[in-house]
């Protein structure tokens, strides 16, 4: 009886597969038939940007950042994707936006009173379709799915412009190391590092800094690895100079932000040196990011923190810069400390975009230029905007800059120095050598130039205004897409 139930099954199975074939019955997969598939490519099913949006916002009702990103990147891969059908029929969009895997876990540690603290720790392993997930770790209060999940996405498109083989991923705690003893953070990191060890690897997610985390909070977590694993690899990138980290990786994202600018401003036939320039942020990108301006002539006139910013008109120079870093890096203190030194303006719970420069770069944090920000950056004849930080133009604001055909980056392509400068730390730990500055600074400024040259290549219209926005998506996605298809449905 049973045997006769299977084989009718089986009958069944083989009959609609056959109709199937025949073009009489919709397939399972994706509802074509054969006569559909056969159909010229303009009357199949296409996909609509706008729908797949609205059905991830169905399925993730309370995850507005990775929404805004998604949203950002679809709407302007769209035409590219519907040239290539196979794409659809692999539902390739729905692939390429949910993670491939979210890990989460609690996190327990003891502050210096004795108390037991719990935080939340994730990691977003979004996409390693071209290499092992890499992305960094962010401490601070606001850290959830949501930012991470926005973090991640950005970061696979933004591995794949840099020429290296890296897939996507970030993580990180609502862990706030703001105020708290080096004691506590290193019990904070060791505590991390127990759960996230279990699943990284040097071929499998490679992590590194973001906000809140830095080479003090890699050391820390690096050696509890060492500690659990008894293994000496490069699971970690930003480590310190004496055990593996990379020359230049510091740096990396400020310089590299620098050198995308440069390159946007050739474009328009201008130059760096002698021009003003907003920066927000104090922290690593905003640090370097100035080093680079005052080295290239140029004068940055601002810096801040979450509670506001200061306004230097005479410039951010050298010596002020390295108080900048003794301040922040090693006294953890505020930006308001600088105005009280220097004598110049502070404004508490503002943010620079209301001054007058040539040029702005955020280096802080998402959605910190709002429409009204941007308008006034227009109004002020501001030329360039290149983000040193994730995702920092709300959607509105980008319009504006658009619409005033002015310079403007996304952080994917004008921040990707620093995972690139990561992926090379990553070569170096393989083959057991460090590379020289120079070296790394030549591989750093080739990548930022690859960069630049590709977003040209897909972004730019017909009038010769270069949508960066458009560039760098459609290229960061066309090589995340193609090995996605090369490698079947997973
Ligand atoms: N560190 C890296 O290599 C890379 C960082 N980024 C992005 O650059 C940005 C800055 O990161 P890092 O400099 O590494 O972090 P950091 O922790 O060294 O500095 C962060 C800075 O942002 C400020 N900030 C944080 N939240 C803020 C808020 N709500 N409002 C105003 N200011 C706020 C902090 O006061 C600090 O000055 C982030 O968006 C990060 O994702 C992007 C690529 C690489
Ligand atoms: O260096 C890395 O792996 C990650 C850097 C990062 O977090 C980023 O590019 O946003």
């Amino acid at each position: 009886m049973i045997v006769f139930q299977k084989k009718t099954y089986t009958f069944a199975i083989a009959t609609t597969a056959k109709k199937r074939d025949e073009g009489l019955e919709p397939s399972a997969d994706n509802n074509y038939t054969k006569e559909e598939v056969n159909q010229p490519i303009k009357s199949k099913k296409m996909m609509k940007a706008t729908e797949v949006v609205e059905s991830l916002k169905q399925r993730f009702p309370n995850e507005p950042e990775y929404i805004q990103a998604v949203s950002q990147v679809l709407g302007t891969i769209e035409e590219e994707y519907n040239k290539h059908p196979e794409f659809e029929k692999a539902n390739l969009i729905e692939r390429l936006c949910i993670p491939d895997r979210l890990v989460q876990f609690r996190v327990t540690w003891i502050d210096d009173r004795g108390n037991v603290q719990t935080n939340m720790g994730y990691r977003v392993q979004h996409n390693n379709a071209i290499g092992p997930y890499k992305g960094g770790l962010r401490y601070h209060a606001s850290v959830n799915l949501s930012i991470l999940k926005f973090l991640a996405f950005e970061q696979t498109f933004k591995n794949s412009l840099t020429t290296l083989p890296m897939g996507g991923a970030k993580g990180g705690s609502d862990f706030s190391p703001r105020g708290k003893s080096n004691a506590e953070v290193m019990r904070f990191c060791q505590a991390f590092m127990t759960e996230l060890y279990r699943h990284i690897g040097p071929d499998e997610d490679v992590p590194a800094g973001d906000i809140g985390v830095g080479g003090r909070e890699v050391g820390y977590m690096f050696g509890m690895y060492k500690k659990l694993t008894h293994r000496f690899e490069g699971i970690l990138t930003g480590k310190g100079q004496e055990f593996g980290g990379s020359r230049i990786r510091p740096e990396a994202t400020g310089y590299g932000n620098v050198y995308f600018l440069q390159n946007m401003l050739k474009t328009a036939g201008k130059d760096l040196a002698g021009k003003t320039v907003l920066v927000s942020g104090s922290g690593n990108v905003a640090q370097y990011t100035v080093e680079k301006l005052i080295q290239l002539g140029a004068k940055a006139v601002t810096l801040s923190d979450s509670d506001g910013y200061i306004y230097d008109p005479d410039g951010i120079d050298a010596e002020k810069l390295a108080y900048v870093m003794e301040l922040k890096n090693v006294e953890r203190g505020r930006i308001r400390e600088y105005a009280e030194k220097y004598g110049v303006k502070y404004v508490e719970g503002a943010k620079p975009w209301f001054e007058k420069a040539d040029i702005a770069t955020p280096c802080a944090t998402q959605n910190e230029i709002n429409e009204e920000a941007a308008k006034a950056l227009v109004a002020n004849g501001v030329i360039a905007v290149s983000e040193g930080a994730n995702m920092p133009t709300v959607p509105e604001a980008i319009k504006v800059f658009q619409d005033a055909k002015i310079l403007y980056c996304p952080g994917k392509a004008s921040n990707a120095g620093g995972v690139a400068v990561s992926g090379l730390e990553m070569s170096q730990n393989s083959e057991r050598l460090r590379w020289s500055r120079e070296e790394v600074d030549q591989k750093l400024h080739d990548i930022m130039d690859d960069i630049h040259a590709n977003c040209v290549k897909y972004g730019t219209q017909p009038d010769g205004y270069i949508n960066y926005v458009k560039g760098a998506n459609v290229a960061g996605f066309l090589k995340v897409a193609k090995a996605m298809m090369a490698q079947g449905i997973v």
